[in-house]
């Protein structure tokens, strides 16, 4: 965003990757592993973690990085806290240099599927997975009065949603907002923020999210080809490194970035306009094209729907 700024170097920096053990956070993790990075990893499943991090090795620069691995349940406040806390005292009690907050799952189903419970496991996978070490991490920071980084990982249905993700978008959506409100808070103790906004990641989450997705969901979602893991997690590397707040790879993320920017830093004054000016023309006959779908599909869902036995 600023030219005359120098790049952020990830090379000597203490990272702190949660969901290090799969799909884009691994990605994340090998790639600032390639840069030179020390890299904590934390998931909850032991045998996933170790052989991440063996694969986190493989990308050693120096003898000298150091490569650790965590097993914690983020989408409980305490543990977030005490994971943290376990990556800091392998780096002599300081807080990592930067926290990429890759966790999170979603399993889509329909609104009326969903109870109390499966909508509020939905905000515990999507937002308070990364929400709770945002927490504990702020707080070292302005205590520590050291410099940090914060990388949110929302979705492209953070932006936007469409039919199955009830228990997922909202949380994706207020990561946007956390994100917002500290890129104006953080300021104060020289901790950047950034936030991920990706489309379908060709990861072992989403394989597992298809096993359970509504076909509806899966057809108006196929306009989105999978992108690699590692792919995504060199653009956002390097959006981070750019100091781009809102990171939104390739066209589509160009346009809903554009579209929904509000009073959120741009990056380009002017293509970001005319990413602007093509979503507002294209969004709407995009979104009249998926409700037709969805009407389309209104008797095989009501017949869906009785093989469920939800109308008694
Ligand atoms: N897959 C996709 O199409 C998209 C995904 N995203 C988002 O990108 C991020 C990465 O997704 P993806 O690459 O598919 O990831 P995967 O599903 O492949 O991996 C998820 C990682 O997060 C960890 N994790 C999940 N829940 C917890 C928890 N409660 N506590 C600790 N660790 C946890 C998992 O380990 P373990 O289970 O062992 O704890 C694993 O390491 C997620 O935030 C996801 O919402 C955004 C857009 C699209
Ligand atoms: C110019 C206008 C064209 C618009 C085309 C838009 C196509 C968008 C398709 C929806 C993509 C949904 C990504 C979901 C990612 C995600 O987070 C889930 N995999 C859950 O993990």
């Amino acid at each position: 965003m600023w030219p005359f700024l120098k790049k952020w170097d990830p090379r000597g920096q203490h990272c702190y990757v949660t969901g290090g053990s799969s799909g884009l956070g691994l990605a994340v993790a090998v790639s600032l592993a390639s840069r030179g990075a020390d890299v904590s990893i934390v998931a909850r499943n032991e045998e996933r973690l170790a052989a991440a991090l063996e694969q986190i090795g493989g990308a050693r620069q120096s003898p000298d990085q150091k490569f650790h691995s965590y097993s914690y349940s983020l989408t409980d406040p305490d543990a977030s806290a005490a994971a943290l806390e376990a990556a800091s005292e392998s780096h002599g009690g300081k807080m990592p240099d930067a926290i990429f907050l890759c966790a999170g799952s979603s399993a889509p189903r329909f609104f009326v599927e969903e109870d109390a419970k499966s909508l509020q496991k939905g905000m515990d996978n999507s937002y308070w997975v990364q929400a709770y070490s945002a927490l504990a991490y702020a707080k070292h920071i302005a205590k520590e009065k050291t410099p940090g980084k914060i990388v949110f990982v929302s979705s492209l249905l953070g932006y936007m949603s469409l039919i199955g993700y009830a228990s997922y978008a909202p949380g994706k959506h207020a990561l946007r907002g956390l994100a917002e409100t500290l890129r104006s808070e953080m300021i104060l103790y020289e901790c950047s923020v950034h936030i991920m906004f990706p489309g379908n990641i060709d990861s072992p989450g989403y394989v597992e999210e298809n096993r359970i997705k509504p076909k509806i969901t899966l057809e108006i979602e196929s306009t989105d080809k999978p992108e690699s893991p590692e792919a995504l997690a060199n653009s956002l590397i390097e959006g981070v490194q750019r100091g781009d707040f809102h990171i939104a790879p390739g066209m589509l993320g160009d346009i809903f970035r554009s579209s929904a920017v509000g009073s959120t830093p741009h990056h380009n004054f002017l293509l970001d306009g005319v990413y602007s000016v093509i979503g507002y023309f294209a969004l709407p006959v995009w979104r009249r094209g998926v409700d037709s779908t969805i009407m389309k599909h209104r008797k095989e869902h009501e017949e869906y729907l009785a093989s469920k036995s939800f109308f008694g």
